[in-house]
C-alpha cells in the first residue's frame, strides 16, 4: 500500500496536518509511526486505513481486508459485546457461521467471555479497547492499523498486541502501529515513521535493530536438513538444544567449542558440546543478544530450539 503525495487539513483553511506524504508499506511488513503530541501520527494511520480520505494526493494498492483499532473505541453504542462483535464480523463478509466461530475465537483469546452479555458503554476503558482490537482481527486483515494499541490495556493484554502483530505479519499481512509508550521495542524488525512538521520520514534501521532472533522448533529428526536449508537461504544459525532444556541463563562464554552446525543425531556437537553456540557466530556486540531473545517480542510464538537470526 502506498501514500502518494498525500496532504491532508481537516478544514478548508486549516493547517495542513500532512503535507506531500510519499510512504508505501508492503505485505508482512511492520511499521511503527513515532512523534510527539498532536504531530498527526493518528491522522496518518487513517489516512492509511481509509478512515480518512487524503485532501489532496491518493492512496493505491490498500489490502481488500483492513482491520482498523482507532485509539479510543467508541464505546457509546447500545450493542452487547456479543452483538456488536458479530454484527461487525457479518459486515466484514462472513458467514453467520464463520462470523459465530470468529467472534468465538477472539473473545477467548482476549478474555472477553464472560463480558459476551455486557453492554458497550458498561465496559472498562481497557475491556473496551480488547473489543476495539477483537473487531479488527475478526476477519484475517491484509493491513492492519492500530493506534497506541497497548493504551489502557493490562500486562497480559499488552503482550497479546506484539503476538497478534506477528501472526497477521506471518499471513502476509502488513500491520502500522503508533506508539508513544516505548512499546516498539516489541516489534524487532519494525520501520520506524517519524512525523514531524508535516512530513513523515523513515529512519534507517539503527545497527543491530536491523536483525532479530527468531527461535523455532523443529523434529530432531529433520533438524539436519532444516538447519542446511536456513543456511542455503542466508539466515545465520546460532545454536541448536533439545527442545526439553531451557535455554541458557545467561551469555554463553566466548571460549566454547564450535557447534553451531551440530544437529541431535548428526554425531557432531554432542552431548556436551550440544547447546552451546558458535563464538564466531554470536555477535560479540551491537548485535541481538542471543540470551535475550526477544520471547515475546519475536514475530511468531516463542519456541525451543534451534535458535536462528536472519
Ligand atoms: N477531527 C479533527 N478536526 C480538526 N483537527 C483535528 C482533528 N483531528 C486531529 N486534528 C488536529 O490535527 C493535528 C494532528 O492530530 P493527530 O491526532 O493526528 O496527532 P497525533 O500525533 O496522533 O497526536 P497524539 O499523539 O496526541 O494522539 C492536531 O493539531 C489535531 O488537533
Amino acid at each position: 500500500m502506498r501514500l502518494e503525495g498525500v496532504w491532508l487539513r481537516y478544514h478548508r483553511r486549516g493547517p495542513w496536518v500532512l503535507r506531500e506524504t510519499d510512504v508505501a508499506i508492503g505485505p508482512a511488513e511492520v511499521a511503527v509511526v513515532l512523534g510527539r503530541n498532536g504531530v498527526g501520527k493518528s491522522t496518518l494511520l487513517q489516512l492509511a486505513a481509509g478512515v480518512l480520505p487524503p485532501t489532496r494526493g491518493r492512496v493505491v494498492d490498500r489490502p481488500a481486508t483492513v482491520g482498523w483499532v482507532p485509539e479510543r473505541f467508541p464505546a457509546d453504542q447500545p450493542f452487547t459485546v456479543g452483538a456488536y462483535l458479530t454484527a461487525m464480523a457479518r459486515v466484514s463478509g462472513l458467514s453467520a457461521a464463520d462470523a459465530d466461530r470468529a467472534v468465538r475465537r477472539w473473545v477467548d483469546r482476549l478474555g472477553l467471555a464472560r463480558f459476551h452479555g455486557v453492554r458497550l458503554p458498561q465496559l472498562s476503558k481497557g475491556t473496551a479497547q480488547k473489543v476495539g482490537l477483537a473487531q479488527a482481527l475478526l476477519r484475517p486483515p491484509g493491513l492492519l492499523v492500530l493506534d497506541e494499541p497497548w493504551e489502557g490495556l493490562d500486562a497480559a493484554a499488552r503482550d497479546l498486541v506484539p503476538e497478534v502483530i506477528g501472526e497477521v505479519l506471518a499471513d502476509g499481512g502488513a500491520v502500522l502501529v503508533s506508539d508513544h509508550r516505548g512499546e516498539t521495542v516489541r516489534l524487532p524488525g519494525a520501520r520506524h515513521w517519524s512525523v514531524a512538521e508535516g512530513t513523515v520520514t523513515e529512519a534507517a534501521p539503527s545497527g543491530g535493530a536491523a536483525t532479530v532472533v527468531v527461535e523455532l522448533s523443529v523434529p530432531a529428526a529433520g533438524a539436519a536438513a532444516a538447519v542446511a536449508r536456513l543456511r542455503a537461504d542466508g539466515h545465520h544459525v546460532l545454536r541448536i538444544r533439545d527442545a526439553a532444556a531451557p535455554p541458557p541463563a545467561t551469555r554463553p562464554d566466548s571460549g566454547s567449542p564450535s557447534t553451531a552446525g551440530a544437529v541431535p543425531g548428526s554425531g557432531a556437537g554432542q552431548s556436551g558440546e550440544r547447546g552451546r553456540p558458535d563464538p564466531a557466530e554470536v555477535p560479540v556486540s551491537g548485535g541481538p543478544d542471543v540470551d535475550e531473545a526477544p520471547a515475546s517480542g519475536a514475530p511468531g510464538r516463542p519456541g525451543p530450539a534451534p535458535e536462528v537470526a536472519r
